[in-house]
């Protein structure tokens, strides 16, 4: 068992928030550590078309005129560790470029932090299958397809699309071509494609905030029997309020840092009356907000010994 100790407390709302009862999702017993994310950061350097660079005068113009721009740091994600554990579904909220993708993308595999150390206890399934899906394909050959290339054999696909196309509710659209879809159907066929594997670890980008009710529905059964499965899902969203209908837990980034993580209810609510804030103009309770939740966070300490390291798989070869 890894030394982990995490925030598990309940945080208190916001001053003035509106209380509404949270919906019960579905319960499903915590296990073990899926997931650990230590001290994680993720800078990218690129150009900038900003002139103050290199200066104004005729030695700025002459290397701007040989193609030379200044870069800068961008620190997408700092410092973010935590735990997730098996039957938690975790989402991931925050303004845009707060590093959410980004964070997805390490744990994924596909892009290595800058500093800092992400172990799963399984190969996470991104929701990845896009790249293999074709626009000019029907929907229905597209699930073939998409299931071909999550490594399914011909008569494992044949067993698994009744499945599939169930859980897309597409009715006869899944018939024509993909590139007719509105993008809340490709989200919804390409999160039934995804979800059919019924992996360890699931990261969902984006894909579930423009399904209808009935879609909702349908996605959180069967996100439940994921986690039921000692799964765990992560899932970004804009959408604080699909994070407070899906999920157990959230983890609130603001400029790539944590600010808060704790049940999904209290935190994207949290969330939402600082974006909410932020909206209307009153930056300096946004500010307060934000130093509010800050303050609630509390320290995840997470160390993997030797004993139980053959477990868990580090997603990339750390650069530090
Ligand atoms: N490949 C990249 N190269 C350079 N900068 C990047 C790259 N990917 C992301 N960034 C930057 O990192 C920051 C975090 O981006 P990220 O996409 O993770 O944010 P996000 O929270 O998912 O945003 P959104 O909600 O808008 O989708 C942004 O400032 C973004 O411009």
């Amino acid at each position: 068992m890894p030394d982990v100790s995490e925030n598990t407390g309940r945080l208190e709302l916001p001053e003035g928030f509106p209380e509404e009862t949270p919906k019960k999702g579905i319960e499903v017993p915590i296990g073990e550590p899926t997931v650990m994310v230590r001290n994680l950061s993720v800078h990218y350097r690129v150009p900038t078309s900003d002139k103050s660079g290199g200066g104004r005068g005729p030695v700025g113009r002459a290397l701007r005129s040989l193609g030379w721009s200044r870069q800068v740091t961008v620190k997408a994600v700092r410092n973010v560790t935590f735990v997730a554990r098996s039957g938690e579904s975790i989402g991931v909220v925050g303004h845009n470029g707060s590093g959410k993708s980004t964070l997805l993308r390490v744990i994924a595999g596909l892009e290595t932090p800058t500093r800092g150390t992400v172990l799963a206890s399984a190969t996470p399934s991104f929701l990845g299958v896009n790249a293999a899906l074709m626009p000019e394909m029907s929907g229905m050959a597209n699930v073939r397809l998409g299931l071909l290339a999550m490594g399914k054999s011909p008569r494992e696909v044949e067993a698994a699309i009744p499945d599939v196309v169930d859980l897309a509710g597409l009715g006869d659209s899944i018939h024509l071509p993909m590139k007719t879809y509105s993008s809340g159907m490709g989200a919804r066929l390409r999160f039934a494609i995804s979800a059919s594997a019924r992996p360890e670890i699931l990261l969902i980008d984006e894909a579930l905030a423009t399904g209808d009710a009935a879609t909702k529905e349908r996605s959180e059964a069967r996100m439940a029997e994921i986690r039921r499965e000692a799964g765990t899902i992560f899932l970004v969203s804009h959408a604080a309020q699909t994070i407070e209908e899906m999920c157990t837990r959230a983890i609130w980034l603001h400029k790539g840092e944590m600010v808060l993580d704790g049940p999904a209810y209290e935190t994207a609510r949290a969330y939402r009356w600082w974006a909410w804030n932020i909206s209307k103009g009153e930056h300096d309770k946004a500010e307060k907000l934000l130093a509010d939740a800050r303050a609630q966070l509390k320290f995840t300490h997470v160390a993997v010994h030797d004993s139980t390291s053959k477990r868990y798989i580090p997603r990339h070869r750390p650069s530090i």
